[in-house]
């Protein structure tokens, strides 16, 4: 067998990786490489950053025969960055129209995926550190998105930018919306108005393109699923979808038998 293939996504709360076959590339008619993902995956982990050298330790005594990086925090090396087989995967590399130069590699790789995946149009909202919304149109053209705060760092902002207010993490059910103590006020504030805000971005974006699905990825995605936010589906993988169509698209521009014969 040969060996397989590492893909590391690196946000600002965690570093995730994905361990699949190699098979995953193999030469195949139609979209279904990207269906058969989940057959495919030998392991998946995520560490927040301070905890990288239990991801290390993990699969260091591995051998992978191709290892593909994004990366949303330009100082955070790996030991994987400058292996030879290793590429990393910019914004500029992601085939969608009108993406901008500044844009994040993981919100290009995860709407990218998800197009490729579920079809476009597509809105694509990851909740991560920050809770980003990428719409992609039927032109497979960036219509725009947005970048708020995450849940974790509303929290955090609260608790860092004041003297009296506590760090505190979600509750697992919806906060009755008037709240009489400070815990439940900060909670109810935060969670019911980053719903209601994602709420409308939602509606809007249906009301153009009522056929589309809506995809959430991220670390609190089942979280917002969970709030009831109207959502068609939650997939943890879409960065690591966006990244192997990807790799498949340059597959199908240059072929390797061709490229051989150049
Ligand atoms: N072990 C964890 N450490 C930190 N955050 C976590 C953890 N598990 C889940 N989360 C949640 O995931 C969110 C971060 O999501 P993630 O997708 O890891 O972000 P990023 O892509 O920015 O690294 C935080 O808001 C937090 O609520
Ligand atoms: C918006 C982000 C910070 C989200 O990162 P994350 O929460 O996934 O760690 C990242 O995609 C980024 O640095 N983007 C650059 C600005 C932009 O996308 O417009
Ligand atoms: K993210």
């Amino acid at each position: 067998m040969n060996s397989p293939i590492l893909l590391i996504a690196i946000g600002n709360t965690r570093i995730k990786a994905m361990i699949c076959a190699q098979e995953l590339f193999e030469d195949c008619p139609d979209r279904s490489f990207n269906h058969s993902l989940n057959h495919q995956i030998i392991a998946t982990h995520a560490y927040p950053h301070a905890q990288i050298d239990q991801l290390i330790e993990r699969i260091q005594d591995q051998s992978f025969s191709l290892i593909t990086i994004a990366s949303v925090v330009p100082n955070l090396q790996t030991p994987w960055h400058d292996l030879p087989q290793t590429q990393i995967i910019t914004t500029a590399d992601v085939p969608l129209d009108g993406l901008y130069s500044s844009m994040g590699s993981d919100r290009a790789l995860a709407a990218f995926g998800a197009g490729e995946f579920y079809g476009y149009p597509i809105l694509v909202i990851d909740a991560g550190t920050a809770i980003t919304l990428t719409a992609i149109d039927p032109h497979k053209k960036l219509m725009g998105g947005a970048i708020m705060a995450g849940l974790r760092s509303q929290f955090a902002m609260l608790h860092s930018n004041t003297a009296a207010l506590p760090m505190l993490t979600a509750p697992d059910s919806l906060p009755h919306r008037w709240a009489i103590n400070t815990n439940t006020a900060m909670q109810t504030g935060i969670v019911h108005i980053l719903l209601m805000g994602l709420q409308a971005y939602i509606d809007d974006w249906r009301s153009q393109f009522p056929e589309s699905k809506v995809i959430m990825t991220g670390g609190d995605a089942d979280q917002f699923q969970k709030w009831g936010l109207a959502i068609d589906i939650v997939d943890p993988n879409l960065i690591f979808r966006g990244m192997i169509s990807f790799h498949r698209s340059c597959l199908l521009r240059f072929p390797p038998d061709r490229a051989a014969h150049q």
